[in-house]
């Protein structure tokens, strides 16, 4: 009823021999189960698959049986052996995995298909549903909509389709066995804990964690000697706030004693006074403070909050690699850089995942959990489980520059210069109040490190044109004389003084629009209130089509969830994805190609692919765009 053999030295090869569609009789799934005892205790064997004679992977239960009572050992308890096991076990599918037999593919870590091959649960066209696991782990592999679809419909599925919609990981014309064979070879060094599609990974428990910063300052000293300088910064001090009133023991770094003194008076000052509000006493035995980073070698997990310098955090990364202990996890706080970069100069690769905390972390709602290709599903779960426990709203994010909001932020932030730059400075100051609040030289940096502006960049050749799109140096000129927003009490707006939060319009950058505007020879016009929002919100919610379609956000919603907790979007509006939906994906479509077609220099008001399928679709609502997105990132 099975045949079971070892096939390149190490690999078991499982075949349900059960004409004429090798269904799950008692007898096959006995053999299963004894084959799978002798694959994992045989120590030859380092991976397993499973197919079926004949060209056909599995029917599914065999009807003939479904009149007598039950033998054989039970298909649920077996199938989740499988799936718990330690050695890979690859799905070889030709012909139909159906019922039973699908819920016997799910359960393998992957899943090869011949182009012929043919998948479904057709258990409803019995009258009965998947009873063998299907209605959990497919959902999780697919989505709950895509899933109902297929569960509720019994249809079956093309093995292209079940390819797109992320169920299978291969499609071949050749022999799928022999493929799976090669495949499951590879597949002996890979981790399997996220390959399980019904176990949610168990976080682990977080008792102490260390927090770092290194202010801007300390950053030339820094290069000298990395482990000496580290310097506890604002979101290094919200973060340990955030750890020590949950209970978990902090040690916070300091780069020298006065340093550590100004950072733990601040930090106690933090936390009584957040005790006092909520009328509890302050966690501060919890709290350490230290100059040596060798006081971080026994600390479960660690929190980089260094300045935004990726060189300088990777040098962090591989000074902690060589302290901390190696289960260590390490996670940064950068708000941008990539993670998976931080991650490979570390001995601990899986073990790196971005914590993006809002400023001030200990007030901001707000984390992004930001997936590396790397990151482990287990390094995700405690991330998620300690924003969860730190009192965070945490949206799992894939790993590109700005993640999701700062992402999105882009396109927002340039229509807002490129309307300064064409009208009157009379619009609502939204973004620009926000600006001033984050810090203009922030931005002003990365547009240096990505070759947009700087000493080595000609502005007038050709003037407000950068690789090969529009380019407003507005905020450069701002930043070039040294207006950095708030913490210069100058930016956009003037404040009475540094750290100043009262906004007031500055005649200066009054004189500095005309200057400019009278050198390029731009005639300002009004600019209606209806331009101003479409321009800027629709440029927002079209980056996060991109980001739906990139695979960088799960979900429209993960999306709103964002710029509702992290970026003060109106909670009345519901977030950028679903403002678009209530306007309408028409309107939003027709605008952008209007403002596309007047400005077609800038690529971010290009409507995304994703919008047009969606309209042409019909504008389904935002619960069902994501059946219509190619890609699905494997941890979000
Ligand atoms: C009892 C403990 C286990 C708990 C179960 C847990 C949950 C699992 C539930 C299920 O799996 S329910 C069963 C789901 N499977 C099906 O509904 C498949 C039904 N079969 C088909 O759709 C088709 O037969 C096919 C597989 C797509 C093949 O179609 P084709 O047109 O190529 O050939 P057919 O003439 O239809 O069938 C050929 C031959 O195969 C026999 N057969 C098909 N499926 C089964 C089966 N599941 N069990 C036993 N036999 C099956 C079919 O009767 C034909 O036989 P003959 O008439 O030629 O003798």
């Amino acid at each position: 009823m099975a045949r079971y053999e070892l096939v390149k030295r190490s690999v078991a090869l499982i075949t349900l021999t059960n004409p004429p569609v090798n269904a799950l009789s008692s007898a096959v799934r006995h053999a299963i189960a004894k084959s799978m005892e002798c694959a994992l205790s045989d120590p030859k064997v380092t991976a397993v698959v499973i197919c079926g004679e004949n060209g056909s992977f599995c029917g599914g239960a065999d009807i003939r049986e479904f009149a007598g009572p039950l033998k054989g050992p039970p298909l649920v308890p077996l199938l989740d052996a499988i799936e718990a096991g330690e050695k890979p076990v690859v799905a070889a599918i030709e012909g139909v995995a159906l019922g039973g037999g699908f819920e016997l593919a799910l359960v393998c870590h992957y899943r090869i298909a011949h182009s012929k091959a043919r998948l479904g649960l057709p258990e409803v066209t019995l009258g009965i549903l998947p009873a063998a696991g299907g209605t959990q782990r497919l959902p999780r592999l697919i989505g709950i909509s895509a899933a109902l679809e297929l569960i509720t419909t019994g249809r079956h599925i093309s093995a292209q389709e079940a390819l797109k919609l992320g169920i299978v990981d291969q499609v071949t014309e050749q022999n799928a066995c022999e493929v799976a064979v090669e495949f499951a070879l590879r597949a002996v060094a890979k981790p399997l804990l996220s390959r399980r599609v019904s176990m949610p990974c168990k976080p682990r428990e977080i008792r102490s964690a260390a927090v770092m910063g290194i202010k801007r300052e300390c950053l030339h000293g820094h290069e000298q000697d990395l482990g000496m300088v580290p310097s506890l910064g604002t979101m290094g001090r919200g973060i340990a706030v955030c750890l020590a009133r949950v209970g978990i023991s902090v040690i916070a770094v300091e780069s020298e004693n006065k340093l550590l003194e100004t950072g733990r008076q601040m930090v106690i000052g933090m936390l009584e006074r957040d005790a006092k509000r909520r009328g509890v006493s302050a966690s501060l035995n919890l709290l350490k403070f230290t100059i040596s980073l060798q006081d971080l070698k026994d600390v479960n997990l660690v929190i980089e909050a260094v300045f935004e310098d990726m060189a300088l955090k990777k040098r962090v990364f591989q000074e902690l690699s060589k302290v901390c202990r190696p289960a260590t996890l390490f996670c940064t706080n950068t708000s941008g850089l990539d993670v998976d970069a931080l991650a490979g100069v570390t001995d601990r690769p899986h073990l790196v995942v971005g914590m993006h905390f809002f400023s001030p972390a200990h007030v901001m709602k707000l984390l992004e959990v930001v997936c590396g290709p790397r990151s482990s599903s287990e390094t995700i779960a405690t991330a998620m489980s300690l924003g969860k426990r730190m009192g965070k709203v945490r949206v799992a994010v894939g790993n590109c520059p700005g993640f999701v909001g700062n992402r999105m932020l882009k396109p927002y932030i340039d229509q807002a210069t490129f309307l300064l730059e064409e009208g009157d400075f009379g619009f609502a100051m939204g973004v620009f109040r926000m600006s001033d609040l984050a810090g203009l030289d922030v931005g002003w940096r990365v547009w240096k490190e990505s070759g947009l502006t700087g000493s080595d960049v000609d502005p007038e050749n050709p003037p407000r044109r950068r690789q090969g799109r529009r380019y407003c140096p507005i905020p450069d000129m701002v930043c070039e004389k040294g207006r950095f927003g708030q913490k210069t009490g100058r930016g956009w707006y003037m404040y009475d003084k540094r750290g100043g939060t009262n906004a007031k319009p500055d005649p200066l950058i009054q004189i500095l629009l005309e200057t400019y505007r009278s050198k390029y020879g731009i005639q300002p016009h009004n600019i209606s209130n209806q331009e101003i929002i479409e321009r800027c919100l629709f440029a927002l919610a079209n980056e996060g089509f991109r980001i739906l379609e990139d695979g960088i956000a799960a979900r429209p919603e993960d999306i709103d969830v964002i710029y509702l907790f992290g970026y003060g979007f109106p909670r009345h509006r519901g977030g950028p994805m679903f403002y678009a939906s209530m306007v309408g994906l028409e309107r939003v479509l027709e605008r952008l190609e209007h403002y596309h077609q007047a400005h077609p220099d800038v690529p971010h008001l290009k409507p995304s692919p994703l919008l047009k399928k969606l309209v042409a679709c019909g504008s389904p609502p935002v619960q069902k765009w994501r059946e219509h997105i190619k890609t699905m990132h494997s941890h979000l």
